[in-house]
């Protein structure tokens, strides 16, 4: 994998697939601090707009209630922070539990991806809390419904 500009001002960097990787294969965790939800929603508010945004706020129902993660990949991440939303994905992100609580968020080919392809995942997961419409989208996929999916957490 690699990080390159992807020529596109509000995007800036992507990440490019170095090999192919087959539907199903596990490409990578999408790293950072891990926050409350209030630390989530005050580290978003004052900077939301007009900003890369780098906090991944994941939401699972269980009978007790809903659990949040957000994870804030801003000054402690790994190569999943320069990952772009796509409306047509070639990732998908699942929850997974090993011997913790605190879930990791993992990053799986959707589909059989060429080398050089963009490695891009949609933003508005299954996981996603009451989704609203963010900034406009630059995905260039031909399914694109303009804006980028937003948690509600991030709006307020
Ligand atoms: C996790 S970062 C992705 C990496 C980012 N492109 C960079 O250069 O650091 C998420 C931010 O990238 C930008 N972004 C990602 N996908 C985009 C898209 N499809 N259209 C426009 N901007 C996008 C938005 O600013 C978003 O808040």
């Amino acid at each position: 994998m690699s990080v390159v500009h992807s020529g596109i001002d509000q995007k800036r960097y992507q990440v490019i697939a170095g090999e192919a990787i087959p539907k199903g294969t596990f490409v990578s965790q999408y790293l950072g601090e891990v926050l409350t939800p209030d630390e989530a929603r005050d580290r978003l508010l004052p900077s939301y707009e007009g900003k890369n945004n780098y906090i991944l706020c994941l939401a699972e129902n269980f009978d007790q209630g809903v659990m949040l993660t957000c994870i804030d990949a801003a000054e402690f991440g790994n190569v999943s922070r320069f990952m772009n939303h796509s409306c047509d994905a070639n990732l998908e992100i699942k929850l997974v539990r090993t011997n913790i609580v605190i879930p990791r968020a993992c990053l799986f080919a959707r589909r059989d991806i060429a080398a050089g392809e963009e490695l891009c995942y949609n933003y508005g997961t299954e996981y996603t809390e009451e989704l609203t419409l963010g900034p406009p989208c630059h995905c260039g996929s031909s399914n694109c419904i303009g804006f980028l999916p937003v948690s509600r957490i991030a709006t307020g």
